[in-house]
């Protein structure tokens, strides 16, 4: 299968949801007006769009005539077309410029979200551009959590600095920058406890590591980035506000956006934050992590195909 069949299949249930949820509505009028736009808006809230995107999707089809009577096909294409334009200025995937070497990825999100998949899908995808990749285990709480890291680094065949289980994840960054720096690797992807419900533990981890880092290179960590999981739904907005405030975060990966018809949260989350958004996770491969084109992740969300 394509990248863009594992896209649209991967969001059909969030196309689903909302293409059932409209087709309820629509009545073929020429113009959309007050019962049927609130409606909508109804809708759209309950995709996880989030209330300002679906505010902004209502003025857009207000003011939109529909010559050939508004279908779910039409109203389909004017809610990706409002989609498209809010992920837009999001979309960045991951660039490796830092000079010196090796760029610094800090990975942080609570356990479960799809983060060590993560980091291999992405180890992977550098590894396809030709990059050399180091992986740095600083989720040192649990044993499992090392463990399967290092499951990973076989399997891709790169280069991990790990430590004891228990032990101190800021020793494990700065063994792993050093060892990065002396055999030229160009990106080095570090693993982070997940811990939220303990926010001052890891406050302060991630600032010693931050520390640490600092005294080897002063750019370093080059991108902290916070995977989140869409199955979570609105509760994935909740843990940007709090990842934002705790540990700085400078761009976005969102898992599961395969095994959910709450993908919606993805566009709810750029409106809301601005952030940047790295990559999508569509499924449990390594081929499942892209980059990704908004105008086509957009269609994907609305199921807007011809
Ligand atoms: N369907 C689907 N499953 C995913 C995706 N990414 C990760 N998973 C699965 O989600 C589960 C959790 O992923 P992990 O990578 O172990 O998550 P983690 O955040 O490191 O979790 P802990 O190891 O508990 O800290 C695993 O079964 C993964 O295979 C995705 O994009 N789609």
């Amino acid at each position: 299968m394509s990248w863009t069949e594992r896209l649209f299949g991967g969001l059909k249930r969030t196309s689903d949801r909302l293409g059932d949820n409209l087709s309820g509505v629509l009545t073929g009028q020429t113009r959309l007006e007050g019962a049927t736009l609130d409606e909508i808006e109804d809708v759209l809230i309950m995709s996880d769009l989030g209330p300002a995107m679906a505010a902004r999707i209502r003025d857009r089809l207000a003011e939109t005539r529909f010559e050939r009577g508004a279908d779910i096909a039409a109203v389909k294409a004017v809610v990706a077309d409002e989609i498209a334009a809010v992920l837009g200025p999001v979309a960045d995937p991951l660039d490796i410029d830092a000079f010196p070497r090796p760029q610094v990825i800090l990975v942080i999100g609570v356990n479960g979200s799809g983060k060590t998949t993560t980091i291999a899908k992405l180890a992977h995808y550098f590894q396809e551009l030709d990059y050399g990749v180091m992986l740095a285990a600083g989720d040192t709480f649990r044993a499992a959590a090392i463990g399967q890291l290092r499951v990973w680094a076989e399997r891709l065949g790169v280069p991990i600095v790990t430590g004891p289980e228990g032990g101190d994840a800021a020793g494990v960054v700065f063994d792993a920058v050093k060892q990065a720096t002396a055999t030229g690797i160009d990106v080095l992807i570090v693993d982070t406890a997940g811990r939220l419900q303990n926010k001052r533990e890891l406050m302060d981890e991630l600032a010693k590591i931050r520390r640490v880092l600092g005294k080897l290179n002063p750019e370093a960590p080059h991108d902290v980035v916070l995977v989140l999981d869409a199955t979570n739904g609105q509760n994935a907005l909740q843990q940007i506000a709090t990842f934002k405030e705790l540990a700085g975060v400078t761009g976005l990966i969102m898992t599961k956006l395969d095994g959910t018809a709450r993908g919606g949260v993805l566009v709810a989350a750029s409106e809301q934050y601005g952030l940047p958004i790295h990559a999508i996770g569509i499924g449990e491969g390594l081929e499942d992590l892209r980059p990704f084109d908004p105008r086509q992740l957009a269609d994907a969300i609305a199921g807007n195909v011809e």
